[in-house]
């Protein structure tokens, strides 16, 4: 690496897709000017070599594939539309050049998708594991809420998509079991496609809809709908929807990978039973998927269940923690 500032000019975008940025990386700070009617959305997710990937289960350029992806996933989560993104990256000596040149190429690919624009970041070493946090920015019609505590008793609950196949995908990588037939559970893994597009059909609606992305697992972000609005939820077993990819594996495996794997980035949530017909309809004329998996109910306060042929159990509030290992 030849200085910071070199490495920098080569990462510097040479055009922007934003109207509204008026100065973008090379000065102090950037600057845009928000669009009328509309507020900002803005946050932040890190990825660490040894706990997010490793140079095993993951490319450069999946590696900032990811760090966007899974903040984008954020965003839709809030049903909002990307505009800019900021990258940190502390760089230790075992990365070269090219290997960083290619994490930017990769998160630079997902960006132009949503023409989102690369604004500003940091750059530094470090004797430790290489760190890139993504900071991404958008905005949302005035008014939408897609929160967390918006979930009320008789509410459906639904996802936009299967799940489990990244932590599959993982399992695959880490025990070296790659053969052509698992390539969309790899991909599903180093390449997970943000649901923008789901949370803005969503955000559409301006109805009252509680939403989370998954991140750490299913029965965690259930958990982090029931705690805030102070319900109960209740999932079915067979309503699940199970990857095609999956079916080779045992049921208990395929479950334990959708409740607890993680890292899926698709959208979780709870609506009035109106408003996931409309919803419904929606996503089916856009040829998006979601399906109802269980019900919001008012029993006991703040716990998630599931039921199946051997009755109701509680879901522990389990998935990727990163202090409980
Ligand atoms: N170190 C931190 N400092 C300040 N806020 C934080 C920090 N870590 C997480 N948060 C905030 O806590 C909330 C939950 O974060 P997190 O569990 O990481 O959500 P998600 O799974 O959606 O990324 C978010 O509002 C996030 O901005
Ligand atoms: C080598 C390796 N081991 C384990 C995992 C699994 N893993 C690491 S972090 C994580 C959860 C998501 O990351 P987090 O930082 O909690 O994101 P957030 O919830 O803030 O979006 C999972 C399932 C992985 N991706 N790679
Ligand atoms: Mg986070
Ligand atoms: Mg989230
Ligand atoms: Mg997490």
């Amino acid at each position: 690496m030849e200085d910071e500032f070199g490495f920098i000019r080569k990462i510097t975008p040479k055009q922007h897709h934003q109207e509204s940025l008026q100065e973008g990386i090379g000065d102090d700070a950037a600057i845009w000017r928000p669009i009328k009617d509309s507020e900002q959305v803005v946050c932040l997710d890190t990825m660490t070599e040894g706990v997010h990937f490793t140079r095993r289960t993951m490319s450069p350029a999946q590696v900032g594939h990811k760090a966007l992806a899974a903040n984008l996933s954020d965003l839709a989560a809030m049903g909002a539309v990307p505009e800019f993104y900021l990258v940190s990256i502390a760089i230790p000596p075992s990365w070269n050049e090219n290997e960083l040149r290619e994490i930017y190429e990769g998160m630079d690919s997902l960006a132009l998708q949503y023409s989102v624009d690369l604004i500003g970041g940091d750059t530094v070493s470090t004797e430790g594991p290489l760190v890139v946090s993504v900071t991404v920015i958008g905005r949302v019609e005035n008014g939408v809420r897609l929160l967390r505590k918006n979930a009320r008793a008789g509410d459906v609950v639904f996802i936009t998509g299967v799940l489990g196949e990244s932590a599959a995908g993982l399992s695959l990588l880490l025990n070296n079991k790659l053969s052509d037939d698992v390539k969309p559970l790899l991909a599903a893994h180093q390449t997970p496609m943000p649901h923008i597009k789901e949370g803005r059909l969503l955000a559409g609606l301006k109805q009252r809809i509680a939403l989370n992305d998954v991140s750490d697992g299913l029965a965690s972000e259930l958990h982090e709908i029931a705690e805030p609005s102070a319900v109960s939820i209740e999932i079915e077993r067979d309503k699940l929807p199970v990857s095609e990819h999956l079916e080779k594996f045992n049921s208990e495996q395929q479950l334990n990978w959708m409740l607890y794997g993680g890292e899926d980035y698709k959208l979780a949530g709870t609506a009035s039973l109106e408003t996931f017909e409309a919803m419904k309809q929606q996503f089916e004329e856009c040829d998006l998927q979601i399906f109802q998996i269980g019900r919001v109910t008012e029993k006991q306060s703040a716990f998630v269940y599931i039921t199946d042929s051997n009755g109701k159990r509680a879901l522990e509030k389990k998935g990727y923690n990163h202090f409980k290992k």
